[in-house]
């Protein structure tokens, strides 16, 4: 492809991932991937090109644009202008650029959304934002079911531990971890380094009952798992089955014999976990939430969120923390987690849950990074190199 072509084709994958952003459809990188596959005449160093003119776009407009065309012009007009000498240049480029066209602008985050931030950040809120749409590292948790961090593992790249968490791994540049040996055999997930340390403020220990209210397909059931030596009992609910099924092999390749999976009915979460009420040592509750601090993976996230679709993720985790509670033993632990760096999402639900729940309070927990309160801590990719993440700790009184 010539690079006009490339930039037509980046464009033109624009347009459905500002589609998507707008309809709730399917995330960037998969995107990409569908483009590609009824276009064979692309070759790798062509697919890598046009991923990487549509995610620098992407990292660069802060709205959502309103097409494709106006995103890349944007995306040129701030960072790359001899983009702009393409337009209209032969036969497969995009057509040369009028002078009253919509151009994106350049920005970090869309302003409703900055706006929020800046609530929890403040003056830092720009170094916060700019932190978020960067490159995330290749994390990797070592599984102590079968190996530790000091193995002598084989990887194609430098390989270093993380800061933070005792048994996280940090890759200098991305390679294939599903072809590696450690991976296949089990000793090794993909993991932030977040994540790692959102598992740590569970205290799950041996012999333990631990319910993943959310589990999803069970990276932190797997962490927690291993921590707890495979003794005691772990119960990872979802209501999405097809992520439940992609649990099982996993905790298989893993060697986790304590993870049993249960599909909930939503809105009826209780009904299937009624034999755990009032039972549990403790309860994780990951909760869906805007994915705010996860926007290094998928940037264009930011153009997604909609003020109405935040407050249907805020009830819904309110929902689940009294889902949680209910499953709660007395002196047991509840841990809320998102990977959001909202207010709304963090504090505020544990500000709510204990207002509406007076018999509970802050459960301290003691992790590897600074906390913000009592049971209360928050990660960010500026100060901690992580996904963002806020963890709360609630116990009965
Ligand atoms: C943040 S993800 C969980 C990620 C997972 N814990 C991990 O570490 O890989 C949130 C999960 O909540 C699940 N979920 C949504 N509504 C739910 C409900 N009412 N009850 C239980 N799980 C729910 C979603 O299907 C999704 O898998």
């Amino acid at each position: 492809m010539t690079p006009a072509a490339r930039l037509a084709a980046a464009i033109e994958i624009l347009d459905a991932v500002i589609a998507a952003a707008r309809d709730e459809g399917a995330a960037a990188d998969t995107l990409i991937a569908r483009y590609f596959k009824d276009r064979r005449y692309a070759g790798s160093k062509d697919r890598r090109a046009v991923r990487e003119l549509v995610f620098d776009a992407i990292r660069t407009l802060g709205e959502r644009p309103l097409s494709g065309r106006a995103a890349m012009i944007g995306y040129a007009k701030a960072r790359a202008p001899d983009l702009l000498t393409l337009f209209g240049t032969d036969g497969h480029a995009p057509a040369a650029i009028h002078a009253y066209e919509a151009v994106a602008k350049k920005g970090l985050a869309p302003t409703w959304l900055a706006a929020r931030m800046r609530q929890r950040f403040g003056k830092d809120t720009d170094r916060e934002l700019a932190a978020l749409i960067g490159r995330a590292p290749l994390d990797l948790r070592v599984n102590r079911l079968m190996a530790t961090r000091e193995d002598p593992f084989e990887w194609p790249v430098p390989v270093t531990p993380t800061p933070y968490a005792p048994n996280g791994l940090r890759a200098s540049e991305p390679f294939n971890v599903e072809q590696s040996a450690p991976f296949i055999g089990g000793a090794v997930e993909v993991q932030d380094e977040g994540s790692q340390i959102a598992c740590l403020a569970t205290q799950v220990a041996p012999g333990m009952l631990v319910i993943d209210l959310c589990a999803g397909a069970g990276g932190k059931s797997l962490a927690m798992a291993a921590t707890m030596g495979n003794d005691g009992k772990l119960i990872a609910a979802d209501t999405n089955r097809d992520r439940l099924q992609r649990l099982t092999p996993r905790a298989d390749r893993a060697g986790a014999a304590v993870i049993e999976t249960l599909l909930l009915d939503p809105g009826k979460e209780l009904e299937k976990l009624a034999d755990y009420i009032r039972r549990a040592d403790v309860v994780l509750v990951d909760a869906p939430c805007s994915g705010t601090g996860t926007w290094r993976r998928n940037p264009e996230a930011r153009w997604r969120l909609t003020p109405e679709r935040l407050t249907r993720l805020t009830a819904l985790q309110a929902r689940l923390l009294e889902i949680g509670a209910a499953l709660v033993k007395p002196g047991g632990r509840l841990v809320y987690v998102v990977c959001s760096l909202l207010p709304e999402e963090g504090d505020a639900q544990i500000d709510g849950f204990l207002k509406a729940n007076p018999n509970w309070q802050a459960a301290p927990f003691s992790l590897p990074t600074e906390q913000d309160a009592v049971g209360r801590a928050v990660l960010s990719p500026a100060r901690h190199g992580t996904d963002g993440f806020f963890i709360g700790g609630l116990t009965p009184i």
